[in-house]
């Protein structure tokens, strides 16, 4: 067990075309969840206005895994820093590893030159969650999960990434090899009975935090359940350590923007 001293926290994933949907899940579930995550689903549908509608109740993730030529990731990333507002504008966002060392470079760049120390974490996507070895094995990619997410780990964080996205049964892997620095946020947490649904590389939340996961990504066994906020609540308590909701500046490595002060 190597959980972070901090204890581990949730973000509320809001996946809908509906903003106003996700605006109730968010008034919900923010008591018991850290962060709330804007992904492509609710992105795409709302629009960018819909960033700053849930950093009212909460800081963002923008999981929006941007996957480009560096001259292109460097432009999206500085559209997105455009999004903060009074609430804070995105605490967190994504990029694909298999981008390459020089997208990460040009995204860390944009965000610094944007914001400078307010800007959002850059998390780097290895290996998505929903992949199993054989279907990752069908791309090409030798040597299966784990090693391509030490590989891809490896290089976005000598590109400049803060952190990376994971599946629970990378997470201890990651803190061996990089140890407690690298923000871990990890999706594919299922509660014991739940369904995997599409995830194929799943642990349950006490397993992912014992193992020293930053913060878990927990959608539909939220969002789907009859009370999303008692969901919330429920997975919240079965963290051997809750971290803190209130967390001040740097709090689990995370810039000090967006995120509520004691
Ligand atoms: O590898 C990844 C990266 C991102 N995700 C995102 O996390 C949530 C998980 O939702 P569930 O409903 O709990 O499965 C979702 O928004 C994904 O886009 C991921 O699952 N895996």
């Amino acid at each position: 067990m190597r959980q972070k001293p901090n204890g581990a926290g949730i973000i509320a994933a809001l996946d809908t075309p509906d903003p106003a949907r996700a605006e109730g899940w968010a008034r919900a579930v923010a008591p018991h969840v850290g962060l709330l995550k804007v992904g492509l689903e609710l992105f795409c549908a709302a629009g960018p206005q819909v960033v700053r509608r849930v950093a009212a109740h909460r800081p963002v993730f923008l999981d929006l895994k941007f996957h480009d030529i560096p001259n292109t990731v460097a432009g999206a990333v500085r559209s997105v820093c455009g999004t903060k507002g009074e609430a804070g504008g995105p605490a967190m966002l994504t990029l694909h590893g298999g981008g390459g060392g020089a997208m990460i470079e040009a995204a860390r760049r944009a965000a610094e030159d944007s914001l400078g120390e307010d800007r959002p974490a850059l998390l780097a996507v290895t290996v998505l969650t929903s992949f199993t070895a054989e279907a990752l094995a069908a791309t090409g990619v030798s040597g299966g999960p784990t090693q391509q997410v030490l590989r891809l780990a490896r290089l976005a964080l000598a590109a400049g990434a803060d952190g990376l996205v994971c599946s629970p049964q990378e997470v201890s892997r990651l803190r061996d090899a990089f140890g407690e620095a690298p923000l871990l946020v990890v999706p594919g947490v299922r509660p014991a009975g739940s369904d995997a649904g599409d995830q194929a590389r799943i642990a349950t939340p006490e397993d992912t935090a014992a193992a020293g996961a930053d913060w878990l990504v927990v959608g539909r066994p939220i969002t789907a359940a009859a009370d999303p906020a008692a969901a919330a609540a429920a997975i919240a308590a079965s963290l051997p350590r809750p971290a803190p909701l209130f967390a001040g500046p740097h709090s689990h490595g995370l810039p000090s923007h967006g995120l509520p002060q004691q």
